[in-house]
């Protein structure tokens, strides 16, 4: 419980009924998930708008309601704020509610199209390693020390996010490592959190069902960097074309990192094969587990933070070193008869061809590549043709398969994606919607030493069909196969 005028502390709000000396058991902005003694923030989404229940709310026992307009009819004896935004509100109120838990930890943010998951877990381990009580909150899962929290968004709503964070600080944290995801930050997810840096790893082709524009999509990842305070650092991957933009506006401290433009944080690449990565990095030779030029940019912006977080450049080498990256990201198996299955989260275009590039730069000779492909359903329809002309570019072979259809007809997503096929690669691909078949398929053609790229869903557990998920597992799916041929 916790008392009204203190959670409404910050925020700029026209009180028009009550006097907001009450307690308060929670905040809940879903009608759904009312509570006796609640206050209610009534938030306009993409399906309805939250304004619609707010009646609902207070005959389930909401006590305070906060919102943009007021209801036709108000019954009982209800608390009534009025604000300009209720998301930005949301994101206020809820910090107050666990007592402002961003600012009794760092808090380090990580934004970017590809590379938030792997740069959040790396850091997480990494600190985790050097003796320090962490936190974590990514798309794979979130993390309290060590213990694992199931995660339902990249960067959860403001209600669970600061009750994660509270939960953090109660454990004893000193650092928390989260992605922020660009539909995050439009909907004000993070509004009220206090972050100790931000990061940027890169920005290509995606979520434009959402953000509609690559430039509002740009402006979504900039607008969490305009919101950094003047005592953060602001990190930005210099050799990216949106590097730069993002660093514009902020009044936090600016940093870079790169390999190829001038940053205040290099690294160069010696060696990049299967078993790892040789790189230079700030001055030092040193091996790491992590394989690929993007795996490269991602351990040199973990360094990069970790030095902008004042630890021993040493101590910091020799634990990076020794880290594997995050579930599902070029995550490989061989089989007995050495053909090489690879598992990889990537669904963008820039994505799939950065691992299949990887692949390429790190295969020793002419092995056969053959990648598994599908696009996800009731998303972005317009990378379809362009993720698979972006495999067909880099692959042997390329079957296209189903990876969460939702509630789009399987076969014609498939369709979707053969619009970007050129015709004389056209024999070189097929079309399987069964997602377990086109794995089986993949395996079987494969020769000795080939290798097998299963990409699109990563650490996924499920498949998603007509509003149904299934279990599904593509890594388990390949050791299956691999037992088999024992
Ligand atoms: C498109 C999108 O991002 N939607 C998010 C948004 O929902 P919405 O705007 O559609 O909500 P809505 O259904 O219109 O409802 C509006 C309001 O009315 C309320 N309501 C609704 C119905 C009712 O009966 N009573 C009621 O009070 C709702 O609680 C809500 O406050 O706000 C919800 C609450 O925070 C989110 O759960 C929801 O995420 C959906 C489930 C989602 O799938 N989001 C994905 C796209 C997403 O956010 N992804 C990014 C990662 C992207 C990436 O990098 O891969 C992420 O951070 O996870
Ligand atoms: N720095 C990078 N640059 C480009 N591609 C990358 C980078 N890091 C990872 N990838 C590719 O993108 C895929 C997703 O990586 P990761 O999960 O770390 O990114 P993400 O930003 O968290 O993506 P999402 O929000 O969709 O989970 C990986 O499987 C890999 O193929």
């Amino acid at each position: 419980m916790k008392y009204l005028s203190d959670i409404l502390d910050g925020l700029a709000f026209t009180e028009l009924q009550g006097s907001a000396d009450m307690e308060i058991s929670a905040i809940v902005f879903d009608s759904r998930k009312v509570e006796p003694n609640c206050l209610f923030v009534a938030v306009k989404g993409t399906q309805v708008d939250g304004h619609d229940y707010i009646e609902q709310a207070i005959s389930m026992g909401a006590v305070a309601v906060i919102c943009e307009e007021l209801p036709a009819h108000v019954t009982g004896e209800v608390d009534f704020f009025m604000v300009a935004d209720s998301s930005i509100a949301l994101g206020i109120v809820a910090a107050n509610f666990y007592d402002n838990p961003s600012s009794k930890l760092k808090l380090v943010g990580v934004t970017g199209t590809n590379g938030k998951t792997t740069i959040a877990t790396l850091l997480y381990k990494l600190f985790y390693d050097l003796g320090y009580k962490c936190g974590l909150l990514s798309t794979v899962e979130n993390q309290i020390n060590g213990q694992v929290v199931t995660a339902t968004h990249t960067t959860p709503d403001p209600v669970v996010l600061n009750m994660l964070l509270a939960e953090m600080v109660e454990k004893g944290c000193d650092y928390c490592f989260m992605e922020v995801s660009s539909h995050a930050v439009v909907q004000h997810r993070i509004e009220g959190l206090k972050f100790t840096g931000a990061i940027f790893s890169n920005l290509t082709h995606d979520h434009l069902d959402y953000h509609k524009t690559f430039d509002s999509y740009r402006d979504a990842k900039k607008a969490f960097f305009d919101y950094l305070p003047k005592n953060a650092f602001a990190l930005t991957n210099a050799d990216d074309k949106n590097g730069m933009v993002m660093l514009q506006n902020t009044i936090a401290h600016k940093k870079s990192y790169g390999m190829k433009n001038m940053a205040d944080y290099r690294a160069k690449i010696i060696e990049n094969q299967f078993s790892g990565l040789f790189l230079n990095i700030d001055g030092e030779e040193v091996w790491f587990k992590l394989v690929g030029t993007f795996n490269a940019y991602n351990l040199l912006a973990v360094y990069s933070a970790a030095m902008l977080l004042e630890q021993d450049k040493a101590k910091v080498l020799v634990s990076l070193s020794k880290l594997t990256g995050a579930r599902g990201r070029f995550d490989y198996v061989i089989a007995a008869n050495g053909t090489i299955g690879i598992v990889d989260y990537a669904h963008s275009p820039d994505a799939v061809q950065n691992i299949l590039s990887t692949v390429h730069d790190v295969r020793k000779g002419k092995e056969k590549v053959i990648t598994v492909l599908g696009c996800g359903g009731d998303r972005d329809k317009t990378k379809r043709p362009i993720m698979a002309r972006v495999a067909c570019e880099w692959s042997d072979k390329v079957i296209f398969t189903s990876d969460n259809p939702r509630s789009e007809d399987p076969a014609q997503i498939i369709k979707d994606m053969e619009e970007g096929v050129d015709p004389a690669f056209k024999r070189h691909t097929m079309s399987i919607v069964d997602r377990r078949e086109a794995i089986k398929v993949a395996v079987n053609l494969a020769q000795p030493g080939d290798i097998v790229v299963i990409a699109g869903k990563g650490h996924e557990k499920y498949q998603e069909i007509k509003g149904v998920r299934t279990h599904f597992d593509d890594k388990e799916e390949l050791m299956a196969i691999f037992d088999q041929m024992k």
